[in-house]
């Protein structure tokens, strides 16, 4: 009796798909030797994800609602995906011919669709998703293009349909419930593939609330996640241009090291602030699954990469692939030998900042009024989805950090309201450093010696604050401050931990 080979659901971002096709072949074929993998990929980003395809289609929607010219952009679009296409797909020109058809329908249907919203002058959010699931669709039919011509067999899957039209997204939020559902309708689209390794938009369809809206962009991490999910796999990986999460970000910090494992909590809190490496939502659904999931390099597979998971006692997190794939039996028992060797030790686990930071401090002038004077502050804030980063409160006084992509109307008009309560200043560009690890709870000092490293540096800190999770300490500096105190903060505070060699 053969063994049913283990899951990986494997998802590529949008600048991979556009930089690294071969790579990403290459890839998938050496795992699916031992592995049964499942591809999911974001639309292509040919440079950055700034410029790539999701915000062009985002940008030709506002054209079209203000009389703009959308449709140059639609044919740009189309150009890159035809020309991109001819030139890596050399081997099968039927398959070429079927591509290129396929991709020069999904832009007509867009320009017409782009047509009757600027006639009807309106796009919902609903709209919207459609229109962005274009940039996943042609995305995933020319990596699956892209394997078919190599000769390894592969199907596209187009999960933009796959919460059905009549499905009554207003009478739920993007809930457990949804989530359960969701999880088992991609697991049913994804049979389509059969034997073939499946190609999966990393777009899941229109959810409640329109997808932009609830989940933001960067939603093929959780679409990922949530197959993950579905099919038990034994690995999510995340396939990025960086080799895992590193003790502070690569491109500012020379020494930074690579993490070779982390938990959920550590990863989330350097998501939130400033080191984006995951989409937050995902991890809460794998967790809960018990999936480990691993952050890995497509310019050099070769490497560990990051693997965040709760804890290592665990069945899944111990016996997960590495690359080049060997068999399970081999893997298993080396893989818990070296993780039981290693020390346990208390230290930060990695420093990050985030940018565009502005900091609004209230102070009550009436000290009778320090009842309530809180809940009234966020109430008002709330009301006007100003979303609060940081705090650091006394009975009469709070600080909060709030970061600067907010809605400026509502927060000149918050602002009027605070006035009420006392005297109210703002600063503006500044930006939050914090150290995060779970080892600093019993580290005694920790938060003295950040803050007089900082001071060493003649960095003014303007608030500080710790997280009640107690694996974030936080503080607030002048933004042109942020490089000097990611640099000394590393070099003082984070002695080497330990490295995967690649
Ligand atoms: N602690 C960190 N570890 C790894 N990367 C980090 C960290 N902080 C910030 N980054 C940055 O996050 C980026 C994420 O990698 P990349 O694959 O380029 O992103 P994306 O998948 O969003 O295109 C990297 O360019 C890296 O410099
Ligand atoms: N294409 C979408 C979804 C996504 O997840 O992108 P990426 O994986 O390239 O971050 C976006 O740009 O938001």
């Amino acid at each position: 009796m053969t063994m049913a080979k283990q899951k990986i659901v494997m998802k590529y971002g949008g600048t991979s798909v556009g930089k690294f096709p071969e790579n990403i072949k290459d890839i998938v074929e050496s795992y699916s030797k031992h592995y049964s993998p499942v591809v999911v990929c974001s639309a292509r980003s040919t440079d950055t994800k700034a410029e790539g395809t999701t915000t062009r289609l985002l940008t030709a929607a506002d054209e079209a609602l203000t009389k703009g010219d959308y449709i140059s952009i639609i044919e740009a679009i189309r150009d890159d995906h035809v020309n991109t296409s001819k030139d890596k797909i050399r081997n099968n020109s039927a398959l070429l011919d079927e591509l290129l058809a396929a991709i020069n329908k999904e832009c007509d249907l867009l320009e017409k669709f782009l047509s009757a919203s600027q006639v009807i002058d309106e796009i919902s959010p609903r709209t919207l998703d459609s229109i962005m699931s274009v940039g996943e669709k042609l995305s995933c039919m020319f990596m699956a293009a892209v394997m078919n011509d190599h000769g390894l067999p592969a199907h596209y899957v187009d999960l933009s349909r796959v919460i059905p039209i009549g499905y009554d997204v207003s009478k739920t939020g993007l809930d457990k419930e949804f989530y359960s559902y969701l999880t088992a309708q991609l697991v049913e689209a994804i049979k389509a593939a059969g034997d073939k390794i499946p190609v999966v938009t990393g777009f899941f369809g229109v959810v409640p609330g329109g997808l932009l809206n609830g989940v933001g962009r960067g939603y093929t991490d959780l679409c990922a996640a949530l197959i993950a999910v579905g099919l038990q796999a034994d690995e999510l990986q995340i396939w990025k241009e960086v080799d895992g999460i590193f003790t502070a970000d690569p491109r500012k910090v020379p020494t930074a090291r690579l993490i070779d494992r982390i938990t959920p909590e550590e990863a989330s809190e350097l998501t939130y602030y400033g080191s984006e490496v995951i989409h937050p939502f995902t991890m809460e659904q794998v967790i809960r699954a018990r999936i480990p999931i691993r952050i890995k390099n497509v310019m050099n597979p070769k490497g560990n990469g990051t693997i965040i998971f709760p804890d290592f006692e665990s069945r899944a997190g111990t016996e997960t692939p590495l690359h080049p794939p060997i068999a399970v039996s081999e893997l298993s028992s080396p893989l818990l030998a070296a993780i039981s060797s290693q020390p346990k030790m208390k230290l930060p686990t990695a420093v990050t900042t985030k940018q565009n930071i502005i900091v609004l401090n209230v102070h009550s002038n009436k000290k009778n009024q320090s009842h309530g004077f809180l809940a009234r502050v966020f109430d008002l804030l709330d009301k006007r989805k100003l979303v609060v980063d940081l705090i650091s409160t006394s009975e009469v006084h709070v600080s909060m950090a709030l970061h600067s992509n907010l809605s400026e109307a509502s927060f000149k008009e918050a602002l009027v309201e605070l006035r009420k309560y006392g005297s109210v200043d703002v600063t503006r560009k500044l930006c939050i450093v914090s150290l995060v690890g779970k080892e600093m709870k019993q580290l005694v000092g920790i938060a003295g010696k950040m803050f007089s490293t900082l001071a060493e540096a003649n960095i003014n800190i303007e608030m500080i604050s710790q997280g009640a999770s107690e694996i974030n300490i936080s503080c607030v500096v002048d933004e042109t401050d942020a490089l000097k105190a990611l640099n000394v903060l590393h070099q003082r505070l984070l002695v080497p931990v330990m490295t995967t060699s690649t």
